[in-house]
């Protein structure tokens, strides 16, 4: 299975109407990709709070639509990153009645999405994501059905890295590759090379991260997007700076291996 991390870089002068179009011809080029992965919030910004609620769109708004069309002009899988997705008047607000969640979508080859998932887990303490948007309550996985195979797929989005109880969760409904789209900051790169690392191996489960580059907001992200085998290895790893990161992922190998060494069998519970 070929992955395409789009680990895009952007500033605060680029109209987000302009990434959009942007974002959908670099995914709509990547020929050869069975899933192509782009970042989170990286039409709205990750850290632009004031901006979000302008942004905020349905998943029927312009930047799922913009992606869909690519997906289906590629033929691959796209997991589109995140959208601030708002809901209509007449649909449920959350808890807290925000009717903002911070959703990503995976979308199939045909191009109409498959599966959104609400990030469950909000960063910025006090501030940010949880003074902004309502919090996820569902895990979520897809079936991906690819040349060499089929996997079962568990969505995360980037502070979720931190909390390996959801990526066990994720297991239980059968997830063996895990796909994290980030906005994480230079400050803190190493705790996601590690944390990816570490939820690929207690979960024998391949992770593919893909972050952000460039500086907005006053805040620099980190890159370093990477695609780690079920082993723990790394296959492949970007820099700090915009990239196509192109692994290959042998499906036979991670299953061989969680049979080989059946470590998630001596769970007590
Ligand atoms: N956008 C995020 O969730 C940032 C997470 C982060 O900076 C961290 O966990 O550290």
């Amino acid at each position: 299975m070929r992955v395409h991390v789009l680990q895009l870089a952007y500033g605060d002068d680029e109209p987000v109407a302009e990434r959009v179009r942007r974002a959908a011809a670099l995914v709509a080029g990547q020929s050869g990709a069975d899933l192509v992965v782009l970042p989170e919030l990286w039409a709205p910004t990750g850290f632009g709070y004031r901006g979000w609620a302008q942004a905020a769109e349905s998943l029927r708004g312009p930047t799922v639509t913009a992606i869909c069309e690519a997906a289906q002009q590629v033929g691959a899988y796209v997991h589109a990153g995140s959208i601030i997705e708002s809901a209509t008047e007449d649909e449920d607000q959350g808890p807290q009645g925000r009717g903002r969640w911070n959703t990503s979508v995976l979308i199939g080859p045909d191009g109409l999405p498959m599966v959104s998932y609400r990030k469950v887990h909000r960063f910025g303490f006090a501030a940010g994501e949880p003074d902004l948007i309502e919090a996820g309550t569902e895990l979520v996985t897809a079936g991906l059905s690819v040349a060499d195979g089929h996997v079962t797929a568990g969505l995360a989005t980037c502070y979720d890295l931190r909390f390996p109880e959801l990526f066990r969760g994720l297991t239980d409904q059968g997830a063996e590759l895990f796909i994290v789209p980030a906005a994480w900051p230079a400050a803190r790169v190493e705790h996601w090379r590690l944390l990816g690392r570490a939820r690929a191996v207690e979960n024998q489960a391949v992770v593919i991260q893909c972050n952000t580059a460039g500086t907005h907001a006053g805040t620099r992200m980190g890159g370093h997007s990477q695609v780690v085998a079920a082993t723990g290895e790394v296959l492949a790893e970007a820099g700090d700076d915009e990239t196509v990161l192109v692994a290959d992922i042998d499906l036979a190998a991670a299953a061989e291996y969680r049979e080989s060494f059946p470590v998630l069998a001596d769970r007590r519970l």
